[in-house]
């Protein structure tokens, strides 16, 4: 390994929280040896996701503190652990049955936010942190297991290529993998409930498969813009544009002659939720559940509503396999087949970090790239 620095301790800056429901802290910490089947990055550029706030708000049930969050990352190999292949893993049940992108291998000890071995490679004030989602990248130099991240072709740049680490592969790949058998087929009607980052990855997702119709639903008017600058078709604001007593899904029913054949929830909201699966066609209408809602909320609909028909699923990461899809995402944004830059609202620093979570609440932010080797 040519880094120096392979085989020591690393001292650089994270973004640190304490605890949940406060601002992160940029603290020196400690970012230990790469252990076996591990590997150590020096992170360029982080995006700012949803679900980073939604941990950090206190509301996710596997939230636990101190933690480093993020993960949306990009950045280059600073040492490996031993036994370091970058094999694709062939092992666990999930993988072996091809039917989804879930991995179970490390999954247990990702949620508890330590490394497969059970221990933490960060340490700051002399106490140990814990990692997040398996990636921490909201962390200068961070380790994760190798079946965590994916080598693409280094003449992508990092600051574009980070936000295929979630909100966009998410959307996009829920309408192009996960809905229907294998994405959605030409001449579909779709709504979209919530054009946000990963909203707008549907609309980019369902205009490469031919949509016919791409409706998008949301609260806030600015969005009609983006949601057609994306290719959407027609904009509803649930807000504002229905009459007394009109439910969104009966506008939406009544627009479409009886139905959507694809609905998508996100927003996080369970009440969205019901109304993106009552929108669907009788007989076949398929709503996907994308958005992640908070510890103890559930969804409810009639059951006459699946009786009839109607098909309520979600996906993680839109069901792309990250070790074996990712790499054919970036070839794709290179080649000018994928909007990636048109995402980019805001950028910060490391130590503007704080102010890209504020700015994340901002109607006009669909996402924020932070330079995490500049403070
Ligand atoms: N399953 C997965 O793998 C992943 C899930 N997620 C989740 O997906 C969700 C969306 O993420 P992201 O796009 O970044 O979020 P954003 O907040 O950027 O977008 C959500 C949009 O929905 C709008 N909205 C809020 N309430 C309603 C409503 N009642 N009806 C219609 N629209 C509404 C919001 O408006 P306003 O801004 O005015 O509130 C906003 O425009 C989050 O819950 C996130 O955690 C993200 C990545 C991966
Ligand atoms: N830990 C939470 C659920 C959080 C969640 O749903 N995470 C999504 C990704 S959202 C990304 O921005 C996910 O991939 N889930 C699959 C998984 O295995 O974690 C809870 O317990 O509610
Ligand atoms: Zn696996
Ligand atoms: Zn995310």
């Amino acid at each position: 390994m040519s880094f120096e620095t392979a085989g020591k301790p690393i001292t650089c800056k994270a973004a640190v929280a304490w605890e949940a429901g406060k601002d992160l802290s940029v603290e020196d910490v400690e970012v230990g040896v790469p252990r076996a089947g591990e590997v150590r990055i020096q992170i360029h550029y982080t995006g700012v996701c949803h679900t980073d706030a939604y941990m950090l708000s206190g509301k996710d049930p596997e939230g636990a503190f101190p933690v480093i969050a993020g993960h949306e990352g990009a950045g280059i190999v600073e040492s490996v652990g031993e036994g370091v292949e970058s094999v694709k893993c062939k092992e666990c049940k999930f993988c072996k049955s091809g039917k989804t992108n879930l991995c179970g291998k490390i999954r247990a000890t990702q949620g508890k936010g330590v490394m497969p071995d059970g221990t933490s490679r960060f340490k700051a004030k002399g106490k140990d942190l814990l990692h997040f989602m398996g990636t921490s990248t909201f962390s200068q130099y961070t380790v994760v297991a190798e079946i965590s991240c994916v080598k693409v072709t280094d003449k992508a740049p990092m600051d574009r290529t980070c936000l295929l680490g979630c909100g966009i592969t998410t959307g996009y790949g829920a309408a192009v993998i996960s809905a229907g058998n294998g994405g959605i087929e030409e001449g579909s009607t779709v709504a979209v409930f919530g054009a946000g980052c990963v909203g707008l990855s549907v609309i980019q997702g369902a205009v490469k498969n031919k949509a016919s119709k791409i409706i998008v639903v949301d609260v806030n008017d600015s969005k009609k813009e983006w949601a057609t600058k994306f290719g959407a078709t027609d904009f509803v604001n649930p807000a504002k544009d229905l009459k007394k007593d009109e439910t969104i899904q009966a506008r939406l029913v009544e627009m479409t002659d009886g139905g959507l054949d694809y609905t998508f929830d996100c927003t996080g909201n369970v009440h969205v939720m019901r109304s993106a699966l009552e929108a669907c066609h009788k007989g076949w209408g398929e709503s996907i559940i994308i958005g992640v809602a908070a510890a103890g909320q559930e969804i409810s609909t009639r059951p006459f509503q699946l009786v009839t028909g109607r098909r309520w699923k979600g996906c993680a990461f839109g069901g792309v396999k990250g070790r074996t899809q990712m790499g054919g995402l970036v070839d794709d944004y290179m080649t000018g087949k994928l909007k990636v830059d048109e995402f980019i609202t805001h950028r910060q620093n490391l130590g503007g970090i704080n102010q890209a979570f504020h700015d994340m609440h901002d109607g006009d932010c669909i996402r924020c790239v932070v330079d995490m080797q500049k403070v």
